[in-house]
């Protein structure tokens, strides 16, 4: 196992596949479509949105893109969402987080058709997460357990510390460690003694938020670390939630930031496109 994960080898290796699949269904005359939808002019939101429209280029699937005003009312985003659930062309519908604060997010979620939710946000899909027969799976957790698989790190049996409880990352990740019959501790802003926590770890995922949060004197020597945290410090600079520094010599194993989980999040998103129109295609109900 190399030390560094490096997210965007794996992901370069995955869109590659993904590329192919991709051209199969061409042939056999399915055209995978994946609608983007953003609201409002985040600047992190927009070059979000514009790496995954590059992406979808890259490997041959069809982005409708829906870049609608801050002003537009909840009302025109849900009948925007309830003509793409109709739309024919459109195997995935990607609303981009966070919404302008004056629409409610899981309304506007739970309007997306779970047939067509490929960042596994909506309810019905969370549970199949939870029931472990999952449709489509969050695109950065999904991300998180590609890496890991492609690393050659199992899971069971193994003490999984997920640092984060929010329901786009930590939950899920904490679902899926359950699900490759890992121990799993979830962490969050009210755990008692973290560092504690952390060193009983044989793998950390940390998705907190908080720059450089997680010191390399807290961790198990030989663990591995999977650092979901993009923080911006500065005007140009990225870390994760993890202090890389301290953190390199003590672990068999950590994710960088840039170049680790995030490459993944978009990977997933077009996998799960892909698969939603190999859905199509084949006619099978979910
Ligand atoms: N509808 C969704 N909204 C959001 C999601 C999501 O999965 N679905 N996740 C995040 C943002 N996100 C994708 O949307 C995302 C975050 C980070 C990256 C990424 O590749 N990061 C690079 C650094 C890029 C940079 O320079 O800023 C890295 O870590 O190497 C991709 C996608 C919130 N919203």
């Amino acid at each position: 196992m190399e030390k560094i994960i490096d997210g965007k080898a794996i992901a370069a290796q995955m869109r590659q596949g993904i590329a192919e699949d991709v051209t199969v269904l061409k042939a056999a005359g399915t055209i995978p479509g994946l609608a983007v939808v953003l609201v409002g002019e985040d600047p992190a939101s927009r070059v979000y949105v514009s790496m995954k429209e590059k992406a979808c280029e890259q490997t041959g699937i069809f982005s409708a893109e829906h870049k609608l005003s801050v002003e537009t009312t909840e009302a025109e985003l849900l009948a925007l969402i309830d003509a793409l659930n109709g739309d024919g062309r459109i195997d995935g519908i990607l609303v981009q987080l966070p919404l302008p604060a004056h629409i409610d997010e899981s309304k506007v979620l739970e309007a997306i058709s779970p047939k067509k939710d490929v960042d596994g946000f909506h309810p019905y899909n969370v549970g199949r997460l939870v029931t472990g027969k999952p449709l489509f799976q969050p695109c950065t957790p999904y991300g998180v357990m590609k890496m890991l698989e492609y690393s050659g790190v199992k899971l069971s049996g193994k003490n999984v510390v997920v640092v984060g409880r929010s329901n786009i990352v930590g939950k899920p990740l904490a679902l899926m460690c359950l699900a490759q019959n890992a121990t799993v501790t979830i962490c969050h802003s009210r755990t008692v003694d973290l560092p504690d926590q952390v060193r009983r770890a044989d793998v950390v995922i940390a998705a907190i938020g908080r720059p450089e949060m997680i010191k390399g004197d807290w961790l198990k020597e030989g663990a591995v670390v999977i650092d979901v945290g993009v923080n911006r410090v500065g005007e140009k600079k990225l870390v994760g939630d993890v202090e890389f520094a301290s953190a390199l010599p003590r672990v068999s194993a950590i994710t960088p930031v840039p170049g680790g989980v995030g490459p993944m999040t978009i990977t997933m998103l077009l996998y799960n496109t892909v698969e939603s129109a190999k859905r199509r295609a084949s006619g099978k109900s979910v």
